[in-house]
């Protein structure tokens, strides 16, 4: 399962496609590099086969959203996962996944074995997890940062959901990183650009084939 994520221009979208990518990303997140409004994400969605059609899933990355701000997506696109990347709580997770009726994915930061101790707590809220590193403190954005954290913390920890990896990951580190923390999923994106914000095609054929590979 390989995601990608922060796309915001049509060549990004139609590489992530062309690559057999099971899931994107979009960015509701104004401070990010990578952010699109939910007419843009929308546009660019409307270039590529859906999910039903064989395209890959579209998920749409939040910052400890208001419900006014996931309804405004939604009004706009339809998402099929609702990726949490702020200090939302389990509480939070649930009511939004009841308000939206999209499955939800948490994301937590990783530094050290205390983190995944949260694990457990959020089980019941979320249908899968996003385990990335944790960021380094002065960091403008809680995620998309090009940080990595030990993968082997995560080689003997059974994920009470679906997971997938993150966190600093490219072409070249992805298959060792799928080996030593056994993932079953994969999400990448600063490792994908040329500059940041700005995705390349061919880094991510490189990192979908990679992982595919290593899957
Ligand atoms: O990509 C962003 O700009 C972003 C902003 C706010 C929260 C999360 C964000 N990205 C997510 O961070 C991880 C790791 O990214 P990277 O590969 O280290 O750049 C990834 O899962 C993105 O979904």
């Amino acid at each position: 399962m390989v995601k990608i994520c922060g796309i915001n221009d049509e060549a990004a979208i139609r590489a992530v496609h062309a690559a057999g990518t099971e899931m994107l990303g979009f960015v509701f997140f104004a401070a990010s590099p990578r952010a699109v409004t939910p007419e843009r994400a929308a546009a660019l969605s409307a270039l590529i086969p859906t999910a039903a059609e064989g395209g890959p899933q579209r998920v749409g990355l939040f910052v400890d959203p208001e419900d006014a701000a996931l309804d405004a997506v939604l009004a706009a696109l339809p998402l099929d996962l609702i990726q949490l990347h702020g200090t939302e709580t389990p509480e939070r997770c649930a009511a939004i996944r009841a308000r939206t009726g999209r499955p939800v994915m948490k994301a937590l930061g990783i530094a050290g074995a205390e983190d995944l101790a949260l694990l457990p707590r959020y089980a019941a809220s979320v249908d899968q997890f996003l385990l990335d590193a944790k960021p380094l403190p002065g960091s403008a954005i809680p995620g998309g940062n090009a940080t990595v954290f030990d993968w082997a913390l995560l080689h003997d920890v059974t994920v009470p959901r679906p997971w997938l990896l993150a966190g600093g990951l490219t072409p070249d580190n992805v298959a060792e990183a799928i080996r030593i923390a056994r993932a079953p999923g994969v999400d990448a994106s600063s490792g994908l650009e040329r500059a940041r914000g700005q995705k390349d095609p061919e880094r991510i054929a490189r990192f979908v084939a990679a992982a595919h590979a290593a899957g």
